[in-house]
């Protein structure tokens, strides 16, 4: 099922289009960054590593942050990291804190489209959280939790052809979530009213559900998402957002 093609705007054309145009070989470079940075997000969390070899690395890491540090910081891709706002395009999705290969901080979440028995379309979220994700020990911390619903629910509630912005989400947590072990995020939309797309998910743990969600997605006007990342832009300028 190729959702892309009911996100029909153009102001979301044209990011996709300038996606489209970003040269492969950057992109991969960004994504080797980012797992790099993951790894090493991952295991400099409570690192039994001696305190000499410690202050190496620091050194180390200083240099690196020194040296990328010196070349102005933007962003590739202009418009949101979301997935709600991809239409399905993997690349523009690259950045997503969430499911982003190349953004560090997101675990990533390995998004796909499905669909469930009875044929309804779902979406499929795959994420094995690492020790940096750690909330109750041996669990995943429950703001993660919620955070990967939003990205898995954020892109169900784009199938509706109106996509949105969160208005509400809730989550509850029915089991411990575990660390590092493979998860199952499964997302839908269940109803349509007016402006208002109400969703719901599922976190599973091989057959063990840890976790479930529901949330109120509002169909945006995209002059409001225009309207925003012109004050990103202010904001990227050290100015005060308007909103
Ligand atoms: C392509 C779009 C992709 C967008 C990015 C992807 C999102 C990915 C997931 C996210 O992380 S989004 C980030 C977190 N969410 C936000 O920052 C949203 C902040 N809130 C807003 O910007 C506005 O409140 C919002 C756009 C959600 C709604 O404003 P509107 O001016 O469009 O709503 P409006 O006042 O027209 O209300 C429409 C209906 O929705 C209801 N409503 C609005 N906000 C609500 C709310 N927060 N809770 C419950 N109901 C809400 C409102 O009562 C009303 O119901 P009724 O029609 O029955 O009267």
């Amino acid at each position: 099922m190729e959702i892309g093609s009911k996100l029909t705007n153009s102001w979301l054309d044209s990011i996709v289009d300038s996606f489209n145009g970003v040269d492969s070989d950057r992109r991969r470079q960004f994504n080797r960054i980012g797992t790099a940075t993951r790894a090493v997000i991952e295991s400099v969390v409570a690192s039994k590593a001696p305190t000499e070899q410690l202050g190496l690395i620091a050194d180390a890491i200083e240099k690196v942050a020194e040296d990328i540090g010196r070349f102005p910081s933007g962003r590739v891709y202009e418009g949101f990291a979301e997935a709600a706002n991809t239409g399905g395009n993997g690349g523009f999705m690259d950045f997503s804190p969430i499911s982003g290969a190349a953004n560090p901080i997101a675990p990533p979440v390995e998004l796909s489209l499905s669909s469930d028995p009875d044929g309804s379309p779902i979406v499929v979220g795959v994420v094995t959280f690492g020790s940096a994700y750690e909330g109750p020990p041996g669990s995943v911390h429950g703001g993660h939790i919620a955070a990967a619903f939003d990205e898995v629910l954020g892109l169900a509630q784009s199938m509706s052809g109106s996509p949105g912005m969160t208005a509400r989400l809730s989550v509850n947590y029915r089991k411990p979530t575990p660390l590092g072990e493979p998860l199952t995020f499964v997302a839908r939309i269940v109803k349509k009213e007016g402006k208002k797309v109400f969703t719901e998910g599922k976190c599973y743990f091989g057959d063990i559900l840890t976790a479930e969600a529901d949330a109120l997605f509002i169909s945006v006007d995209f002059s409001k998402l225009a309207q925003l990342a012109g004050e990103r832009e202010r904001t990227n300028d050290g100015q005060k957002p308007q909103l």
